[in-house]
């Protein structure tokens, strides 16, 4: 279990980590996310000892990070894939992993196994593509075997199968109990991984909640039908005090009534349905309504002109000529 307690960090000014109060228990994958900027990686950071909070604890199995006696074998982490000596090869790389923290050698070759890298473990780490790297970089986490597991952005740069690949991993780590904390920016992604969440945004916490109340508490859900009888069923659902709205495509949107409720009254007045779906906001629309307010950077759609709104230059007037002109 990692417990954080009023957890805060500030460089000068700026607050990255405002005050956060959570737990990450075991047994499941608790999803961490945030906006760009939101203090994920400073809070990982504090958590593995690496950034000192300005005030508030953060304890791992009840101790600090530097009280482990054995760090890698109590927690294990992929927070920059790009910490490696490129020099070294992945099997080399791992091997000093091992031998400075009194991890058994034989331990190398099953998780270079693990991270499908047992064919390029005698290849060098600095022609390892960017997926590659994010191997390495979480069989060095599984390396101590930890019961505790964080990773920052682990599916950055891996391909379909390398992220298939690490849903199942962190999902079968949480199935044998362990505690895995991981943040990404890939919605669809965590939304079949993660059991559980914690969402921050400028530094504060703003969910700590199980996937599913996350999404149902931040999104709409209605139901979506479909009838040639739009009129009609439109009066039906009025008189029966249901809002429906009308949606792309011809379809009805109704809040505030199942498809039960909405089945039985069409029955009752013989209307027919072609579709009657109930529909529940994704992951990711619910973490951008949520987060709406604490978004950091945000791109400026009509930043850039449209090609037909570009102005003309004018016939034989070269770059730069106005300037020229003044300057003469
Ligand atoms: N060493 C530092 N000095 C000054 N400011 C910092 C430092 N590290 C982080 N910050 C600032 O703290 C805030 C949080 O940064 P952090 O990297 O933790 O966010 P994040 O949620 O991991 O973002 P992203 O999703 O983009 O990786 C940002 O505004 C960042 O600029």
């Amino acid at each position: 279990m990692i417990e954080l307690e009023g957890l805060t960090k500030r460089y000068g000014e700026k607050v990255a980590v405002n005050n956060l109060t959570f737990a990450v228990r075991p047994g499941m994958v608790t999803g961490f996310l945030g906006p760009n900027g939101a203090g994920k990686s400073t809070t990982m950071r504090m958590i593995l000892g690496l950034d000192r909070p300005t005030v508030g604890d953060v304890r791992i199995d009840g101790k600090h990070y530097d009280q482990l006696r054995d760090p890698l074998m109590s927690i294990g982490a992929l927070l920059d894939a790009k910490a490696v000596h490129g020099g070294r090869s992945a099997y080399h790389h791992l091997l000093c992993l091992a031998q400075s923290n009194g991890i058994p050698q034989s331990r190398v070759a099953e998780v270079l196994d693990t991270v499908g890298l047992t064919g390029v473990a005698r290849k060098k780490a600095k022609g390892f593509s960017y997926g590659m790297g994010q191997r390495l970089g979480i069989a060095g986490a599984l390396l101590g075997d930890p019961r505790i597991l964080m990773f920052d952005e682990p599916a950055n740069g891996l391909d379909p199968e390398g992220i298939h690949w690490i849903r199942t991993l962190m999902k079968s780590l949480a199935a044998q109990g362990r505690t895995v904390f991981v943040s990404s920016h890939l919605m669809s992604e965590m939304a079949l991984t993660a059991d559980h969440l914690v969402v921050i945004g400028q530094g504060r916490l703003l969910a700590d909640t199980s996937m599913a109340d996350f999404i149902q508490r931040n999104s709409r859900s209605y139901v979506r039908i479909r009838t040639p009888q739009r009129e009609r069923l439109l009066d039906v659902l009025y008189g029966a005090g249901v809002a429906a709205v009308e949606a792309d495509g011809g379809a009805l949107e109704a809040d505030g009534a199942g498809p039960e409720q909405i089945g039985e009254l069409a029955a009752r007045h013989q209307v027919v349905l072609h579709e009657l779906s109930p529909q529940q906001a994704s992951l990711e629309e619910a973490f951008m309504r949520l987060t709406a307010e604490s978004v950091e950077y945000h791109a400026h759609a009509g930043a850039l002109p449209v090609l037909d709104e570009v102005p003309a230059v004018p016939a034989r007037q070269a770059w730069g000529s106005d300037w020229q002109k003044k300057g003469a």
